[in-house]
């Protein structure tokens, strides 16, 4: 077997692992199983790179505790057992890592996080100093503030947006199974894809939306990951947590996605996959043609109109006079401004409504073209 050279070549992992990897039947968290992880992670570490680690497994952690016996259906009620289990979760990885003499630093993102501009460049940040203070990082989602709203629910394309925000050359994604089948794994004659090399090797492929009793998003959020992951240049190899020394090794174990894009270290590119828009700005011919050809940021004066319920900072789609969505971008304006905006200069805005109002209705670094 050759070894996978873009794993073994990698100097910055990021490794995500679902909480079915993490905890017993019975609920819980597994210690063999944090401990068989880090172990793994050690390994990576000894050979000179980077990694962080983005594990799920608050809630499943929080559940014994708690008495529980399963995930609880309401949101306040699973962000509760999230904060109980939080901790223990990361208390276990501190006392495991520490035994390699690893540093464990908890990071915890919601979807603002990674994708607003001024949340963004904090975590960025962030992230980048724990790395170069040699902190393995462990990231989750803030499940105890995250709402429906805000809410990924999956760490998947939290893993995949964060590998993008730490310029990661490789994530990888452990779960229960050993990697992505043509259909349900449970099903007879289904069998399992070595390599995925973009859109057409997905056709036909049976993708299951639900997951194990105690993880979410089933196969659906991995290959969504994925996707994401692999348009932005990161290869993603998708395999279980019983295969992560062979597979960080370089093994041919499990799934490879290779990388679709280019590398490149934009926030973006989950607007174009991860995103559903919150509404739509109906842009006149020469705004359609100045956001796709020139890049340009898209101003009140091509503006004819917009439909849907938005906040300033939202994912929404520019469409074309055509009624073709261009692009997708994070708007500047609520909803309800946006009809005294349209067709108006920026000066005009400015001497109508005052400061602030000449901005641009969504900024060229805050669009994607689709
Ligand atoms: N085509 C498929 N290939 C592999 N697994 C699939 C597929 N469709 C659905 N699944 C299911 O997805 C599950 C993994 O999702 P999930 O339980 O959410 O994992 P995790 O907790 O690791 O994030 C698998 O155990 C499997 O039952
Ligand atoms: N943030 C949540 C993750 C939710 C979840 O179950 O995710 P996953 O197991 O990755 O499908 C937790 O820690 O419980």
């Amino acid at each position: 077997m050759t070894a996978r050279s873009e794993v073994t070549s990698a100097a910055r992992v990021v490794v995500k692992v679902g909480s079915s990897s993490l905890t017993t039947a019975a609920g819980g968290i597994d210690p063999d199983a944090v401990r068989r992880l880090v172990d793994v992670l050690a390994a990576v570490r000894a050979r000179g790179a980077e990694v962080v680690l983005v594990s799920s497994g608050a809630i499943a952690a929080g559940l014994a505790p708690l008495g529980l016996a399963k995930r609880p259906r309401g949101l306040a009620a699973q962000q509760a057992v999230a904060s109980v289990g939080q901790g223990l979760l990361v208390h276990r990885y501190t006392e495991e890592l520490a035994r390699h003499g690893l540093i464990a630093g908890q990071v915890l993102l919601t979807v603002d996080d990674v994708t607003r501009r001024s949340h963004y460049k904090n975590a960025h940040q962030t992230l980048a100093e724990l790395l170069h203070l040699g902190v393995l990082p462990v990231v989750n989602e803030n499940d105890t503030v995250a709402t429906h709203e805000i809410r990924f629910g999956d760490n998947d394309r939290l893993a995949a947006l964060v590998a993008q925000m730490v310029h990661a050359d490789l994530l990888v994604l452990l779960s229960d199974v050993d990697g992505l089948y043509d259909g349900h794994p449970s099903e007879p004659g289904t069998s399992m894809l070595t390599d995925v090399r973009g859109e057409a090797d997905l056709a036909g492929v049976r993708i299951g939306s639900v997951g194990s009793a105690v993880g979410t998003g089933g196969m659906v959020t991995k290959v969504e990951a994925a996707r994401i992951a692999t348009g932005a240049g990161i290869p993603v190899v998708l395999t279980s947590a019983a295969n992560a020394e062979q597979a960080l090794g370089g093994d041919a174990v499990g799934t490879l996605f290779h990388a679709t894009g280019k590398r490149r270290p934009t926030r973006l590119l989950w607007l174009a996959h991860a995103t559903e828009p919150k509404g739509r700005l109906l842009l006149d011919a020469g705004a359609a043609r100045a956001v796709v050809s020139r890049g340009a940021s898209l101003l009140a004066a091509g503006l004819t109109g917009a439909e849907g319920v938005f906040e300033a900072g939202d994912p929404v789609d520019l469409v074309d006079p055509a009624g073709v969505s261009v692009a997708r971008g994070l708007v500047n304006f609520d909803a309800s401004e946006v009809p005294g905006l349209l067709g108006k200069s920026s000066r005009a805005l400015l001497a109508e409504f005052g400061k602030g109002y000449d901005r641009v209705v969504v900024h060229r670094d805050d669009l994607v073209l689709l």
